[in-house]
Formats: C-alpha cells, structure tokens, sequence
C-alpha cells in the first residue's frame, strides 16, 4: 500500500476550502480570518464567476498572494487552472517570488459544488505531494439559509461536506429559525463543528486542523477527524420525530452515516465493494472517510475518497490509543442508503461468486437493466 515519505508529508501545505452559497459571507469570513495573526501568511485563491471580477478587492489580505481564478467555476470547467495556479504559486514560493506562505486557502464561487475540488486538492498526482486538505469551511446564512436549502441543491451539498460550518448574519436572523436551520444542518452532516461568524477568540483554531494529520502534534488523530460517534448521537436524535422532516425537498437525498464493522476485511473485498460503489454510483459518493481493519495487516487502514475517486489507502503506525480494532467508514451519499451499503459489503463477504456480488450490488443501488 503506497504511502507519503514522512518528509513530504510534513513539509505539506494545509489548504482549506470555503464555500457556501451566494453572498452568504464567504469574503466577509475571509477578511476577518486573514486579520488573525496565525493566518498572516496564507496565500488565498480566489474563483470568481462572471466577467468583472470583484471579490479579490474586497479581500484585505498581510500578504500579496491573492491570486483570482475567473471566468468560470473550478468545480466544472477550469479544474485545470486550479491546479495550475496552486502548483504555480508553491514554486513560487520556492523560488522566493513570493513572500513566504505556510497555509492556502481558496474562496470558491457561491454555485460551486464543492466536491471536485476537494478531489483536486487530495488526489492530484502532482498536488497531493504538495498540499494537504486541512478543512471544508461551509458558511451558511441564518436569514436565506433554510430557503436556500429548499432551493438549492448546491447549498445542501456545500454543507453535506464540511468539517466547519459557520453561521453568519446570526445577529439579522430570527432565532427561532437559526435554531431550526442548526438543526436541519446537524442532521445533513451530524461531524461538522457548527461555529458562530461572531466568535472571535477561537475562530482560528476551531476552523483549521480538520484533518487527519495534526501538525500541532504531528501525529494522526483518527478519532477527531472521523467523529464516528456524532453518527450514532443524530441517529438518536432524529427517529423519535422523522416524520417532521418530510418537506424538506434536497436534505432527505443526501444520507450522512457511519459503518462499522468488527471483524477484519480482506482487502480484495474492501477493494471491489469500493470499485462496485465508485462504477455504479460513483457521482452520488460525495464524501467516504474511514480506518479499516484488514486481514492483511494488524495496523489501522486509512481509505478516503470523493466521488470516482479514492486516494491509495495508507497504514497508521498504530491504532487509536483506547480504540478497539475495527473498521468505521463515514459516508456521505446522495441518495445512497446505509442497509443498501452494508447489504453490499455483507455479499461480497459472504458470496462465493464475485459475479453474483455484482448482480446483488446492480440490484441493491437500483442500476439493473
Ligand atoms: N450583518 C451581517 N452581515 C454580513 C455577515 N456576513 C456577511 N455579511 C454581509 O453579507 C453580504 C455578502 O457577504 P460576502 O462576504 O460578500 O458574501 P460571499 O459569500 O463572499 O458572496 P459571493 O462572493 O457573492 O458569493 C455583505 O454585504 C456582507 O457585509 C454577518 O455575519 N452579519
């Protein structure tokens, strides 16, 4: 299983994402960061859509790297460019051309959908030598952001993938609605750290280190990054009353959920559960993260992967201190449901053919002819 020399990976950049939907604070949230002094010198990238590009004047950063990419949306048509730019400001940096930066961040476009450029920053061959996603920061709207969730899916899939959703225009906001739009969104994505725009102090550091990799301690911190266990705390939260929830048009086709599974997995199964899922619903995977107990070694297994694409699994030295051996994937679907993916696993555990598997699996995720 390949892995990261050590030196590469310590010498990568964090990078973080914010997204949210149109003029939900995205700026408003960046400027305010990029007067932290813990963030003086992070290089931002800026997508804008449209043909006047405005946003980058609005960014008051410490330091010249704003670089805007417009014309387009990286998540769709200028994917290229992103890489482009972010490979072209490292060397940059190498070269001296540059004041010196040791964070990135990129300010996507209000329609973005988020989940192609994560796949840019984690899986580039070149990039993911480079940088690191340290943090999805999703900004939501307390007036618009219950509308907006009924209207648009881009903001249900904006904060169906964050590590951090935070809430702006609180102070605007009827309370009532906040409280049920916090909700809603503990619901869509139960391991995002809900954070307020007003809190100041702390902003910094709730927002970064959402990672796997903790550069503070520089070690791997499964259990944070996972938060296997807000899985179990929003399931419990939500059946007494689901019934409440049936009008919400976008939230019920996204699921948030976490497997368990406590015997080893040979990794031929693991692989070819992935490969069934990634082939047939590979657009609906908006977001798979997990440690996996395998049979073919005693050390915990890290898998992650966006859409059709996941990155080369790596070994942890060891297990969580305190955890016992097992396998916890979260996922976050589209229309995929928790008993159709553990079906799926449970065939190819127990199926004798890996061809019946496939008939099962096209049966199970509704694909069969
Ligand atoms: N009162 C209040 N206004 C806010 C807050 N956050 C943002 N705004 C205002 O909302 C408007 C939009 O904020 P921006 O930061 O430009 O939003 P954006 O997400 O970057 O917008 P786009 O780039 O157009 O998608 C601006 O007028 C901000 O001043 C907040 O927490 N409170």
């Amino acid at each position: 299983m390949p892995q990261l020399p050590l030196e590469t990976a310590l010498n990568r950049l964090p990078t973080a994402i914010i997204t949210g939907f149109l003029g939900s604070g995205k700026t408003t949230l960046l400027n305010k960061l990029l007067r932290h002094p813990d963030l003086k010198n992070t290089a931002v990238v800026i997508n804008e859509f449209g043909t006047v590009s405005l946003d980058h004047l609005l960014v008051q950063t410490a330091t010249e790297d704003v670089v805007v990419i417009d014309g387009g949306c990286v998540c769709c048509t200028i994917r290229g460019d992103l890489i482009e730019t972010l490979q072209g400001l490292i060397q940059k940096r190498t070269h001296g051309e540059v004041p010196h930066f040791n964070r990135l961040v990129i300010e996507t476009t209000g329609l973005a959908d988020p989940a192609p450029i994560i796949h840019t920053v984690m899986n580039d061959a070149v990039l993911k030598n480079l940088v690191y996603l340290d943090s999805v920061i999703t900004t939501i709207d307390c007036i618009y952001g219950l509308q907006q969730l009924a209207d648009h899916y881009e903001t249900t899939k904006q904060a169906a993938v964050a590590d951090r959703l935070v809430f702006t225009k609180q102070e605007l906001a009827n309370p009532e609605q906040v409280a049920q739009l916090k909700q809603r969104l503990q619901r869509i994505n139960p391991a995002a750290l809900q954070v307020d725009s007003t809190e100041d102090e702390l902003i910094v550091h709730r927002l970064f280190h959402a990672s796997l990799y903790d550069p503070q301690t520089k070690t791997t911190d499964v259990q944070t990054w996972l938060q296997a266990e807000s899985y179990h705390q929003a399931t419990a939260i939500e059946s007494p009353h689901a019934h409440h929830h049936d009008s919400i048009r976008h939230d019920k086709y996204i699921q948030s959920y976490c497997i368990e599974y406590y015997e080893p997995l040979s990794w031929v199964v693991l692989n070819r559960w992935f490969q069934q899922l990634t082939a047939l619903r590979g657009k609906d995977l908006l977001r798979v993260k997990g440690i996996v107990y395998t049979k073919e070694t005693d050390l915990p297994v890290i898998v992650q992967g966006v859409q059709h694409i996941f990155q080369p699994p790596s070994t942890l030295p060891q297990w969580p201190p305190h955890a016992i051996k097992a396998t916890k994937i979260v996922f976050i679907t589209r229309n995929i449901q928790k008993p159709v993916v553990e079906k799926m696993l449970a065939v190819l555990v127990n199926s004798k053919s890996y061809v019946e598997a496939c008939q099962a699996a096209l049966i199970l995720l509704g694909c069969e002819s």
